[in-house]
């Protein structure tokens, strides 16, 4: 067969180009490509094979199995509609290399490395690394964690989030998970003088462009890369994508010794592309239905999210929660490599109570009297207690009434609905269309506020002058306007 010129440049994805072989493709079924390579001239698992075709677009495989001496299985990363059997194929010699350095910032790449903003693509000789990477020894680690303040009163005061730590925001379908992390980069960003990494994983490209233009508002675009594989791309991608964008975050940690603020929404998307490309591999699935490999993709993905002891990497992540289902094998295995887990209710988001963090189940291993004192430790604890008594009390008081309760009982319910109602607070990224100007509220604050409605010291204000508003005394002003009025 003769070979067709390439439509496109050839990858940069090489790391030795001098290793490059050439094979042919022998089998197309979806996402998934058989390989045929010259005895000898196998490529290893994990190895990036560029597929030279006429296609619309730039094709690239990565090995995921040897059927024999000579044949790779590979999963592409683009879409391989009208490839035919017979076309050439070269191994690039390494795995899919993503580019790194000063290059990426300001720009939406996708797994490629290839430019999705309307700007050129990056420069030839923009530096890149392999996806594929060994964490970091637990040598060079760095165990410390101290507290970052959000201003956000109900993750500040339960579930705390660590300057160099993992969190993650878990929530089914449209319970605020984007909103929120949206709100922590709008917090966040513009205090933090490094780098900022964007991973997009299999989500709605609206949320991309929205994001995209948040960042521009916020001025920090030229601090900020931005890596996208969203739902309409093909496994392979949405696979992948994560690895380009915790490759361009080590890069800045390792190389520059910059902080770096990694951001990825969604995760589970990433285990779901993860359990596509198993199923389209023909391996047995596991427990309900996921990949048998699940644990160690998980494992790969967030080890590799990590602090060394030159710069730290604090990572925000978003989990969808299938069906509401925190049994789920991906959702509990995801819990167990954060400092904080953010849990979403879906009774809550019903009731309006935004943001919809339920105080029982959100953690952070750094609620820790030797972290952040004995004060706020107690404090949340107590908080925590309130509102687990009412909860127990609910189905009573919806069966018998309020009249039914003790005298003590009827007033820790209204002190446990005065802080659920403290607890919510507007956005800044929902004004638009709450029609209520975001804000931002210092721990002190939280904490004085929780205290003084727990103290018995705002029995008798208005329920409804706590909801979605700021510090105490804005919810007094509240109060006393209503009483005017
Ligand atoms: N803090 C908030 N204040 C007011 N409204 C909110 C807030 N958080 C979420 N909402 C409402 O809930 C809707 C869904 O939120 P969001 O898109 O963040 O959910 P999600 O969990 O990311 O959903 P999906 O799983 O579909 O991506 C928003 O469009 C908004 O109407």
């Amino acid at each position: 067969m003769s070979t067709p010129s390439p439509a496109h440049p050839p990858p940069s994805t090489s790391l030795d180009p001098a290793k490059a072989v050439d094979g042919q493709v022998v089998a197309v079924r979806g996402s998934v490509i058989d390989l045929r390579f010259p005895e000898a001239a196998l490529p290893p698992l994990f190895e990036a094979v560029d597929i030279l075709w006429d296609g619309p677009e730039r094709l690239v495989a990565e090995v995921q199995s040897h059927l024999d001496a000579r044949t790779a299985r590979a999963i592409a990363l683009q879409g391989t509609s009208g490839l035919r059997r017979g076309t050439p194929a070269r191994s690039t010699g390494g795995p899919l290399a993503a580019p790194v350095g000063n290059a990426v910032l300001g720009r939406l790449l996708d797994v490629m490395g290839l430019a999705r903003d309307d700007g050129p693509e990056l420069p030839p000789g923009t530096p890149r690394m392999p996806i594929h990477r060994p964490p970091p020894p637990l040598a060079r680690r760095n165990p410390h964690r101290e507290p970052m303040e959000t201003g956000i009163k109900v993750i500040d005061l339960l579930a705390p989030l660590a300057r160099g730590g993992k969190a993650a925001m878990f929530g089914g379908a449209g319970v605020g998970k984007t909103v929120l992390v949206m709100e922590l980069i709008r917090k966040m960003v513009e205090g933090h003088t490094g780098i900022s990494v964007f991973a997009g994983i299999g989500e709605r490209s609206r949320e991309g462009q929205e994001l995209w233009e948040e960042m521009q508002r916020s001025g920090v675009l030229d601090r900020t890369a931005l890596i996208f594989g969203q739902m309409n791309e093909p496994p392979g991608a949405r696979w992948r994508v994560g690895l380009t964008a915790l490759t361009i975050a080590e890069h800045f940690r390792d190389e520059q010794h910059r902080d770096v603020l990694l951001l990825m929404d969604n995760v589970f998307r990433f285990v779901q592309a993860g359990a596509e490309v198993s199923g389209l591999l023909g391996r047995l699935p596991s427990r309900v239905g996921y990949q048998p490999t699940l644990a160690s993709e998980i494992a790969e993905l967030e080890e590799r999210v990590a602090s060394t002891l030159g710069a730290v990497v604090t990572a925000i992540q978003a989990v969808y929660v299938p069906a509401d289902d925190f049994t789920d094998p991906a959702v509990a295995e995801l819990f167990s490599h954060l400092d904080s887990s953010i849990v979403l209710s879906r009774p809550m988001a019903a009731e309006g109570l935004y943001p919809a963090v339920d105080p029982l189940a959100s953690t952070s291993s750094l609620l820790d009297p030797l972290i952040v004192g004995e004060v706020h430790y107690r404090l949340a604890e107590e908080v925590r207690m309130t509102i687990a008594h009412y909860r127990e009390l609910q189905d009573v008081i919806a069966l018998l009434g309020m009249e039914e309760l003790s005298a003590a009982d009827r007033l820790a319910v209204r002190r446990a609905r005065r802080l659920q109602r403290f607890l919510t607070q507007p956005f800044q990224v929902t004004e638009a269309f709450t029609g209520h100007g975001g804000v931002s509220v210092p721990l002190e604050e939280t904490l004085k506020g929780c205290r003084a409605i727990l103290d018995g010291e705002c029995d008798d204000w208005a329920e409804s002058a706590f909801f979605m508003t700021g510090t105490l005394d804005r919810v007094r002003e509240r109060d006393s306007a209503g009483r005017m009025g």
